[in-house]
């Protein structure tokens, strides 16, 4: 389980496929409360899973099961896109 800092929906991914079994989102539903009361977090909870839904379409998975280790990628060290797999590439 992982809390704090989750913000949007490229956020859930990223940390379901790093090993999370949950994702715990806090202060964005605070705020839409704050805002909109419950229809506010209903929004809420609408845009963050329109943004999953919208990242796993871009990731090519239908399922977050499909989700693993090799999808975060870290920065730099992205495999040449002309096949050297130096691991040193930055982008
Ligand atoms: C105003 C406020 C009230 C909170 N109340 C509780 C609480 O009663 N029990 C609890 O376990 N965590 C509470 N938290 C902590 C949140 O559950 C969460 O761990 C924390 O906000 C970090 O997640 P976030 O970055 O998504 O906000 C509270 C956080 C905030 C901002």
């Amino acid at each position: 389980m992982v809390d704090s800092g989750f913000r949007r929906g490229s956020d859930v991914p990223k940390a379901l496929a790093l090993g999370a079994d949950f994702v715990f989102v806090g202060r964005p539903f605070n705020y839409a409360a704050t805002i909109a009361g419950a229809a506010g977090v209903a929004h809420a909870a609408k845009i963050l899973a329109a943004e999953i839904d919208t990242n796993m379409g871009l990731l090519g998975i239908n399922t977050l099961d499909e989700l693993g280790a090799w999808h975060p990628v870290v920065r730099g060290t992205l495999p040449s896109l002309h096949g050297q797999a130096s691991g040193r590439n930055t982008y």
